[in-house]
């Protein structure tokens, strides 16, 4: 048996293979010390090879799912090898055959279909990665939805890409190794990536296996493409039939993306903004889960790719916003529409299991119901004459597919469906006469076997005529000697006894056939009925799977109207100009903590219009600049994925990048500093942003000395207005830079409003034209909790640096003089004391002392 693992294990050198063993499955050596580290479960030993232990641990059969995906969350790769003939199908072949074992399956982080190891509300993506010249090809599969897209980046821009997706596996060919490496995603996300041999990629051998897989001659129908990208889409079909073997999935013919038609946000603009996770890598808290209000899981992963891909086409962003006014206007049609699609289960995931021969009934109920749910939700729309055409396209997907409705209602039960379909049970009484029978003599053979008995007594005239049963003879005929001489010579005699004789008919053995075989044979009949009725889905599942689709797009749509309605949000003005101008702009989520909090959020404008498309920034820490910066960043996102948004007025010229450098992050896995990050950030910006591109920089240059953090802070505002010509919203704490405004025409210096009052200094978040003369930095650092004697030192080092700023420059901090410490009367009293010549009265005398001092602010 070793020898066939050994042989298995082989071929599946990179994967944890779990073989068969009865109702387990085995893991030996490596696999079972990593296993079980993994998975916190025993490691045993099970024999010895060439005088050494064997390392096993094992997983039970019934509940392997469970410890499949706890691997499969951890990036380990499982082969599923199951036995491929029982025992004793093995031993005719001679007494010491081994069972014969195959893969049947390789369950890897890319390729999974199972609701229990997916996230419902997330696309799964396998990437693959070829490189030509000095372009990057990357493709994206997810078998779970059947999604097939391909998409061109340069190097550079091979981490936005990446970012974008955010695949679970990532294939790459050898060759391209050396220009892709070193990317960011690549390099934190080591754990996902797979080098495959070039030879995968080979274009000739992928146009054929996609020839094969679509069964076209040519790829032609589907559009062009290189012979790069069918490089990569091979490269991706051939991944997926080595994981699935014998099961191919469903998927669409490839989908080139242009990026032209997208906003284009680079990785680390998407990761500052927490556009679909936080920065500390959780759904909580990004746009992605404040944007969410739709209904299912198909509107979950629709409004995913929504947010991952804001698009940048004015007829496109309007359309969609004409969607979301129609919901939003007609109150009484949104309601309902999301009472329906609240009840739409997931049929593309569904459809995926069924076309990998991993579907279960459940999966056909779940299409039968949405085939239900079609025609009320398009009788909702259908009396409305004010239809925006997003809208009236989508209905149009929506088939009502009434034939194969009508046979999975007459074919399935109503409830009380089993998950597997070997549980059986599931196909309806009258469906199939055939099964019919045979549940009739699995649950009523007892009552044949009784009326059959009725029969016999009549014709032989035998009143005591017995059927019985035991374990020898099965069911036989039990007559008693004073009978003996009425039986029927039909009878076949199998057994005399003392008392009387046993014996059997033809029609009994037939019966008894029947019966003992009715169970295997009622379940072997569903597993048939279920084939084909999953034959006859898939016939329609490119319908279906726009049908999908169509009702993902509603359910976002009402989604977005019935966030506006919750956030008072308002539709945008949306079209080619360069216009920013926002009236009463908010941040919904700060405005909801502060809520939360019994405090109100201060509405801001922000006009990037002609003559003041850059605004310089300052103002106090914590006065809200980066919340400003934020919520402006915020309108462009939610504007471009056609959402209404968080203002009172808005008019927003349609944006091609958006740049977003807020805080700062250090990216120690590719070696780089805090400063350098933030370095090779800014540089990406002023060498990629357009006349139609967006930034929002906060406080560039200060991980570095003054001089050069403001000298590069300078520059980057000059480039910035005179070569990018970008709208711009700037905020920095070199006040210094206020000087700028003057100089550069389309500049302006905004702040934010402070009250200084009774010793205390009052945020009031309010965006006004001016420059701030102060950062109230030791402000904050009071409100912090600093020691108070390092922020009596922090104030005299200020006055120090600031008086000398005005005679002459260049002091440094070392060279501020210490100051003198003052001896207080409380220290003088302390000082005085010596508690070991203290009595307990003059003990007493002390504390009220101390108190006195204390109470006359002598500190
Ligand atoms: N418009 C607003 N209305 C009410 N409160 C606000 C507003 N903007 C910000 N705040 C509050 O002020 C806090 C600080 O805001 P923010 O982080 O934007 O300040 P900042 O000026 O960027 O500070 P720093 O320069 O220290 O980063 C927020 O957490 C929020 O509670």
């Amino acid at each position: 048996m070793m020898a066939q693992y050994f042989a298995i294990k082989e071929q599946h050198k990179n994967a944890l293979l779990f073989y068969r063993l009865g109702d387990f499955y085995e893991l030996f050596y490596e696999d079972a010390i990593t296993a079980s580290k993994a998975l916190d479960i025993t490691l045993t030993k099970r024999g010895q090879n060439q005088g050494e232990a064997i390392p096993m641990c094992g997983i039970p059969f019934h509940a392997y799912e469970n410890y499949l995906s706890r691997l499969i969350r951890q990036g380990y790769s499982v082969a599923i090898c199951e036995q491929m003939e029982t025992p004793e199908e093995a031993k005719k072949r001679g007494g010491k055959s081994v069972v014969q074992r195959d893969v049947v399956r390789v369950v890897t982080p890319g390729t999974l279909t199972e609701d229990t190891l997916l996230n419902a509300g997330l696309p799964n993506y396998l990437c693959a990665i070829n490189t030509s010249d000095d372009q990057v090809i990357c493709g994206f599969v997810d078998i779970s939805t059947g999604v097939f897209l391909l998409e061109t980046s340069d190097p550079l821009t091979l981490d936005t890409v990446l970012e974008k997706y955010s695949p679970s596996e990532v294939l790459i060919s050898e060759s391209a190794r050396s220009s892709v490496e070193r990317a960011s995603y690549i390099v934190t996300h080591r754990k996902k990536v797979t080098w495959q041999p070039a030879s995968r990629f080979d274009s000739y051998t992928g146009h054929k296996r996609l020839c094969q897989m679509y069964q076209v001659s040519t790829l032609e129908s589907f559009g062009h493409f290189s012979d790069d990208e069918i490089s990569v889409a091979g490269a991706l079909v051939d991944y997926v039939s080595l994981t699935q073997k014998q099961h191919m999935p469903r998927l669409s013919p490839p989908k080139k993306i242009r990026s032209d038609g997208f906003l284009f946000i680079d990785a680390q603009t998407r990761r500052s903004l927490e556009l679909t996770m936080t920065l500390k890598g959780e759904y909580k808290g990004s746009i992605l889960s404040f944007l969410d209000h739709t209904t299912n899981n198909l509107g979950k992963r629709m409004l995913y790719e929504q947010v991952s891909h804001p698009l940048s086409n004015v007829q496109k962003i309007n359309e969609r916003l004409d969607g979301v006014a129609f919901y939003a206007h007609h109150t009484d049609v949104r309601r309902s529409l999301r009472d329906l699609l609240k009840q739409v289960p997931d049929i593309e995931r569904c459809l995926s299991r069924l076309s990998v021969g991993r579907g279960s009934p459940r999966d056909l109920d779940a299409i039968r119901n949405v085939l239900g749910l079609i025609p009320e939700i398009k009788t909702l729309h259908l009396r409305h004459e004010d239809l925006p055409i997003i809208l009236t396209r989508s209905l149009h997907l929506l088939k009502n597919l009434d034939e194969l409705k009508d046979e999975l209602d007459k074919a399935i039960v109503e409830s009380g469906l089993p998950v597997l379909t070997r549980d059986g049970g599931f196909i309806r009484l009258g469906y199939s006469p055939q099964l019919d029978e045979y549940i009739q003599l699995r649950d009523h053979g007892k009552e044949l076997l009784e009326q059959m008995q009725a029969r016999y007594v009549q014709e032989t005239g035998i009143s005591t005529l017995k059927i019985k049963y035991n374990q020898v003879i099965g069911y036989y005929i039990e007559i008693t000697q004073t009978h003996k001489d009425k039986v029927p010579d039909w009878f076949i005699l199998r057994q005399t006894l003392v008392n009387g004789q046993r014996y059997v008919t033809h029609e009994l053995a037939e019966l008894q056939e029947k019966i003992l075989s009715a169970s295997a044979k009622a379940l072997e009949r569903e597993q048939q009925l279920f084939e084909e009725l999953v034959q006859k889905v898939l016939v329609d599942a490119d319908t279906l799977s726009l049908m999908a689709k169509a009702l993902a797009w509603l359910d976002v749509a009402a989604s977005h109207a019935e966030l506006s309605k919750h956030f008072k949000l308002v539709r945008p003005v949306v079209d080619d100009s360069k216009a920013f101008q926002i009236d009463s702009g908010r941040h919904p989520i700060v405005e909801e903590a502060l809520i939360f909090e019994h405090q109100t959020f201060v509405p801001n404008s922000c006009d990037l219009s002609k003559g003041q498309s850059l605004w310089l920034m300052t103002g106090p820490n914590m006065a809200g600049k980066s919340t400003f910066l934020r919520q402006n960043a915020l309108m462009i996102v939610m504007s471009h994925i056609g959402c209404f948004v968080p203002a009172a007025t808005a008019h927003i010229g349609v944006v091609d990048r958006l740049f977003s450098r807020i805080g700062a992050s250090d990216d120690l896995a590719s070696g780089k500093s805090t400063f350098m990050v933030e370095m090779i950030e800014t540089a990406a910006i002023l060498n990629q942003a357009t006349e139609s591109s967006f930034v929002i920089l906060d406080e560039i240059g200060r991980g570095t000395a003054t001089y050069d953090g403001m000298s590069i802070a300078h520059a980057t505002v000059e480039h910035l207005h005179n070569t990018n010509q970008c709208r711009t919203l700037f905020a920095t704490h070199y006040h210094e830079l206020t000087h700028l405004e003057k100089e550069l025409a389309n500049t302006a210096c905004y702040t934010m409003a402070v009250q200084e009052w009774n010793n205390t200094i009052l945020f009031k978040h309010q965006v006004i034209r001016g420059c701030a003369d102060r950062s109230y930095g030791i402000h904050v650092a009071e409100i912090a909790g600093f020691p108070r004697d390092a922020l009596h030192r922090a104030e005299s080092i200020l006055e120090h640096l600031e008086a000398k700023a005005q005679s002459t420059e260049g002091q440094t901090i070392v060279s501020v003089p210490k100051p003198v410490k003052r001896i207080s009367e409380l220290d003088k009293f302390v000082m005085g004391l010596n508690p070991d010549q203290l009595s307990p009265k003059d003990a007493l005398d002390v504390v009220y002392k101390l108190k006195q001092l204390i109470n006359n602010g002598d500190k």
